[in-house]
C-alpha cells in the first residue's frame, strides 16, 4: 500500500472528501434539474491510487496555483489538472494563503468539506454555471482583493465572506435564467416572489453549506451572523438586474469622491462591485480564455432555448440559436454590460491590473465585433444572390406561353417561396459553396451560427430582448389565415408577407395547428395549407384561443402564450381585431381582398411577386396600428404562468398585474416560503421580470412602447423598420444608441442586463437594514495578515 505517500492530513482530507456529504448524493437543493454526478478524477484516484493524488497536488496544480495572483489565469486548466476539484483545491489554497484558517482557527477538513459541498452544489451538467465558473470568478476576486486600494482596510471576516460569496454566488444554479423559472412555474420562483429567485437561492445554499461542513460552529455568534449577512448581500448583488442600481451608484460616489475605504459600508459597497465586476469578467480575460467563456454561456443560452422550444414557450431571443449568434451576443454583451462597468472599476482602481483587464475587453470586443460584421456581410451577399435567382426564375416563368403559365406558375412560386423558406436551415456554406471559410474556428462555422435567417430583420441586439418568439407566432397566424400558398400574394395590400418570405417552418402544420383550439379549425386551416379551401376565414375564427386547450409538455401551462392572442371568451372581439391588424389592413379589407384573390389571375400574382423581388420595403399602414391599440384591453398583457382554465374573473383581474416588482401587501420577507395557499392568493407576477425600469411605460402608454408594438407585427410599419435597420446599417444593430436599444428591449432573460431595477426593494430593504446592522458594529477585526505565497 502506497498509503505512506499521502500525510495524514491528505488522509483526513481524503476521507472527509469521500464521507462529507450524503446529502449531495440525494439531490440536495431540489431545483428542477437532477444532477448528474462529474466522475471527479480525484474521487476515484483517492480510492485506488492515492498516491498519484498526492502527485497531482504536488506537481501541475502546485504550478497553477502559484500563478494564481495573476490575471490571466485560465480555471480550465486548473480543473483539469486538479481531476475537476478546482473549486476546493483553490479555495483551501486561499483561506491557507489568507491566513483565515489560523486567524479563525478552522480545522482544514471542516472547511475541505465546505468547499467540496458548494462543489457538489454546482452542477456540473451546465456549461457555464459550473463549478470551474465559480473558480473562476473567485479567483477575480482574489486578485482584486490584492488591490492596495481594497486590500488595506479589510478585515479578515470581509476577505473570507468575499471569498465565500464569490465561490458560492451560483451555487445550485440550474442552468436557465430567472424568467425560465418563472414562466414554467417553478418553486423557487414561488418562494422568492419572482424577485432576485436564482441569487436568493443561491446565498441560502451557501449558508447550508457552512452549516454543514460545520465551518459555521467554528466561528463566535458574533462572527457569524456577520458573515451570514455579508454574504447574502454580496450574493445578492450579482443579480444582474440590478446593474444599473449598482452602477449609478457606483458612478456617483467616484464622482464624488466618496468611497473612503475606511468605512465598513463604502467596503462592503465596494466588494459587492468587486463580485460583481468578478461575475462578468470572463470577457475581461486573455482572448483565449476569454473565449471559451463566451462559447460555455452561449451554449447554456442556446439550450435553454431549446428548452423552450420543446417546451413550446416563447423562445428567448437571446437564447434562441437558429436567430442570433454568438458573435452578436457577445458583441452586445461587452460594449453594453461589460464596459460600462468595467470602465468604472478600472476609473475605481486605476492600476496595471485593470488597465489590463480593459485593454483585454477592447482586444476581444473589436474580434467579436469584427466577426459579427463579417457575419452579416455574409448574409447580405447569400441574400442578395438569392433574391437575383428568384427575379430570374419570375422572368423564365413570364417568357412561357398563357397556357402553359396558368398550370405552372403557382409551382414557380412555390418553389421560390420554398427556397426562401429554407434560409433558416440553409447553411451559408451549402448555398455557397465558394464562400471564404468564416474565420472564427469552429464553432462559429457550425451550421447554427451561420444558419441564414429570414427574420434578419429581427435579429437580435443587447437592447432589445424582445419577445419575437410571439411575433413569430402572430406572423405565422396572419400568413395563415390571410394568405394560402394557394394563392400567395406578397402585396402591401395584404401585407403580413411583405417583409419576409414565409418560410417552410412557418407552413408546418403541426406548428400552427398546435396553437389551434378546436378541431374544426385545425383541420380548416389543414386545409389551407394544402390548398384545398378559400382564404376567407370564417367568423368562427375570431374567437381563436390559442393554447388554451392544446396539452402542454409539462403539468403547468403556457399562459403566457394565452396572453398573446387574449384571454379566453372574455377578449374574442379584441382577437378578431387584432388579427385583422396583424394581416396590415381592416377585416374588411383584408378579407376581402382574399376572396378577391381567388379570382385574380396568374399574371396579377407574377406581377405583385415580381414587385416584391424589386421592393422589399413596403409602404406600411399606419393606420391599423391605431385600430391595434384601441382594440387590445389591458387584460391581454398578461403574462404569467398560472393555469388560465381555472381563473376566476377576480383572479384575472388581479392576473393583470404584470412585473416582478412586489406590490404593496406582498412585501413579505423574500426569506419566507410561500405555502401552497399563499402563493394561489399572491399578486400576480410575471414572467418579464427585469423591465421594471420601464414598466412604466410598458404598462400605461403601450403606445410608445413594444409591447403594442410585438402585437402589430402584421404592420408593415414595424416590419419595414426592421428591414430598413439591417440592410442600411450593414452592421449591428448594437451600434444604435443605448435608450433605442433599451427601449425596444422586450422579453426574458439576459435583457435583465440592460435595464436598472426599482424592482428588487424588498432585497434592498433587506441589504439597508443590514448595512445598518453592520455599521453599528465597531471594526473589532484586526486588519489581515496576508502570508507570503
Ligand atoms: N461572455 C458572456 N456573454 C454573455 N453573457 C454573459 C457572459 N458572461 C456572463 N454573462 C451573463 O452575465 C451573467 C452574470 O451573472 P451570472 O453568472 O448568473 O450569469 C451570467 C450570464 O448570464
Ligand atoms: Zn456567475
Amino acid at each position: 500500500m502506497r498509503r505512506g505517500k499521502i500525510s495524514d492530513s491528505n488522509w483526513a482530507l481524503i476521507e472527509a472528501l469521500e464521507s462529507a456529504c450524503p446529502c449531495s448524493r440525494t439531490g440536495r437543493f431540489l431545483t428542477m434539474h437532477k444532477r448528474r454526478r462529474k466522475r471527479l478524477t480525484s474521487r476515484s484516484l483517492s480510492q485506488d491510487h492515492p498516491a498519484l493524488l498526492d502527485d497531482i497536488h504536488h506537481g501541475s496544480v502546485q504550478c497553477v496555483l502559484d500563478k494564481v495572483w495573476q490575471w490571466p489565469f485560465n480555471a480550465f486548466t486548473l480543473d483539469n489538472v486538479t481531476g475537476g476539484r478546482s473549486l476546493p483545491v483553490l479555495c483551501v489554497h486561499l483561506f491557507h494563503w489568507y491566513g483565515l484558517l489560523d486567524h479563525f482557527n478552522l480545522d482544514v477538513v471542516e472547511v475541505w468539506k465546505l468547499f467540496s459541498l458548494i462543489e457538489e452544489g454546482y452542477h456540473s451538467t451546465n456549461p457555464y454555471h459550473n463549478s470551474i465558473h465559480a473558480t473562476d470568478v473567485t479567483q477575480a476576486m482574489h486578485c482584486f482583493l490584492q488591490e492596495e486600494k481594497i486590500r488595506e482596510h479589510l478585515t479578515p471576516l470581509e476577505v473570507m465572506a468575499a471569498l465565500i460569496a464569490a465561490v458560492a454566488h451560483d451555487l445550485d444554479h440550474p442552468g436557465v435564467n430567472q424568467p425560465f423559472l418563472i414562466a414554467t412555474s417553478n418553486h423557487l420562483a414561488a418562494l422568492y416572489e419572482n424577485t432576485s429567485v436564482l441569487e436568493n437561492h443561491h446565498w441560502r445554499s451557501a449558508i447550508g453549506c457552512l452549516l454543514e461542513s460545520s465551518v459555521a460552529d467554528q466561528l463566535s455568534k458574533d462572527s457569524r451572523k456577520l458573515l451570514d449577512e455579508q454574504i447574502s448581500s454580496l450574493i445578492l448583488a450579482t443579480d444582474i438586474t440590478r446593474q444599473q442600481e449598482f452602477l449609478t451608484r457606483f458612478k456617483d460616489s467616484l464622482d464624488k469622491n466618496s468611497l473612503d475605504m475606511k468605512d465598513h459600508e463604502n467596503r462592503h459597497f465596494i466588494l459587492q462591485i468587486a463580485l460583481k465586476c468578478a461575475d462578468i469578467s470572463n470577457p475581461c480575460r486573455p482572448w483565449d480564455i476569454s473565449y471559451k467563456w463566451s462559447q460555455k454561456v452561449c451554449e447554456e443560452f442556446f439550450r435553454q432555448g431549446d428548452y423552450e422550444r420543446q417546451l413550446n414557450l416563447p423562445v428567448t431571443s437571446l437564447c434562441d440559436r437558429h436567430s442570433t449568434s454568438i458573435p452578436k451576443i457577445q458583441a452586445g454583451f461587452f460594449r453594453f454590460v461589460v464596459a460600462p462597468l468595467l470602465e468604472e472599476w478600472d476609473r475605481f482602481l486605476c492600476t496595471t491590473l485593470s488597465n489590463k483587464m480593459i485593454k483585454n475587453l477592447r482586444d476581444n470586443q473589436t474580434r467579436w465585433e469584427t466577426a459579427l460584421q463579417q457575419e452579416l456581410a455574409e448574409e447580405t451577399r447569400t441574400e442578395i444572390s438569392e433574391a437575383e435567382e428568384i427575379c430570374d426564375e419570375i422572368s423564365d416563368a413570364r417568357g412561357s406561353d398563357d397556357e402553359s403559365r396558368r398550370s405552372s406558375l403557382p409551382t414557380v412560386v412555390l418553389e421560390t417561396v420554398d427556397r426562401l423558406g429554407r434560409r433558416h436551415s440553409v447553411p451559408l456554406s451549402l448555398s455557397h459553396p465558394n464562400a471564404p471559410p468564416p474565420v472564427w474556428g469552429n464553432t462559429l462555422t457550425t451550421g447554427d451560427n451561420l444558419r441564414l435567417r429570414d427574420e434578419r430583420s429581427r435579429r437580435f441586439t443587447i437592447g432589445q430582448i424582445s419577445n419575437l418568439k410571439e411575433e413569430e407566432e402572430e406572423l405565422q397566424l396572419s400568413q395563415m389565415s390571410s394568405c394560402s400558398n394557394q394563392s400567395f400574394q406578397r402585396s402591401s395590400d395584404c401585407g403580413s408577407n411583405d417583409e419576409r418570405p414565409v418560410s417552410a417552418e412557418n407552413l408546418l402544420p403541426e406548428l400552427s395547428i398546435a396553437s389551434i383550439t378546436t378541431h374544426d379549425e385545425a383541420s380548416r386551416l389543414s386545409s389551407v395549407l394544402h390548398g384545398n379551401v378559400s382564404l376567407a376565414p370564417p367568423p368562427s375564427s375570431r374567437s381563436l384561443q390559442r393554447q388554451q386547450t392544446f396539452p402542454p409538455l409539462q403539468p403547468y401551462v403556457r399562459t403566457r402564450y394565452m396572453s398573446t392572442s387574449g384571454e379566453p371568451i372574455a377578449h374574442s372581439t379584441s382577437i378578431s381585431s387584432s388579427s385583422s391588424s396583424r394581416t396590415g389592413g381592416s377585416d374588411s379589407d383584408c378579407a376581402g381582398l382574399k376572396r378577391d384573390s381567388t379570382d385574380d389571375s396568374d399574371r396579377e400574382k407574377i406581377t405583385k411577386f415580381a414587385k416584391i423581388c424589386e421592393k422589399e420595403n413596403v409602404n406600411p399602414r399606419k393606420d391599423s396600428l391605431d385600430v391595434r391599440r384601441l382594440a387590445i384591453p389591458q387584460n391581454t398583457r398578461r403574462r404569467g404562468s398560472a393555469p388560465v382554465g381555472q381563473l376566476s374573473a377576480e383572479l384575472i383581474e388581479r392576473l393583470a398585474r404584470r412585473g416582478s416588482m412586489p406590490t404593496s401587501d406582498s412585501r413579505q420577507s423574500v426569506l419566507k416560503p410561500l405555502g401552497l395557499k399563499e402563493n394561489a392568493g399572491m399578486p400576480r407576477r410575471s414572467s418579464l421580470p427585469f423591465d421594471l425600469h420601464h414598466s412604466a411605460t410598458l404598462f400605461t402608454d403601450a403606445s410608445n412602447g413594444e409591447d403594442l408594438r410585438h402585437r402589430e407585427k402584421g404592420s408593415k410599419k414595424s416590419k419595414k423598420k426592421k428591414l430598413l435597420r439591417r440592410r442600411s446599417s450593414g452592421g449591428p444593430d448594437l451600434l444604435l444608441p443605448r435608450e433605442h436599444l433599451l427601449n425596444r428591449r422586450r422579453g426574458s432573460l439576459p435583457s435583465e442586463m440592460f435595464t436598472s431595477q426599482s424592482g428588487n426593494s424588498n432585497n434592498r430593504n433587506l441589504e439597508n437594514s443590514r448595512r445598518i446592522v453592520s455599521s453599528r458594529r465597531s471594526l473589532a477585526h484586526p486588519k489581515i495578515q496576508l502570508l507570503p505565497q
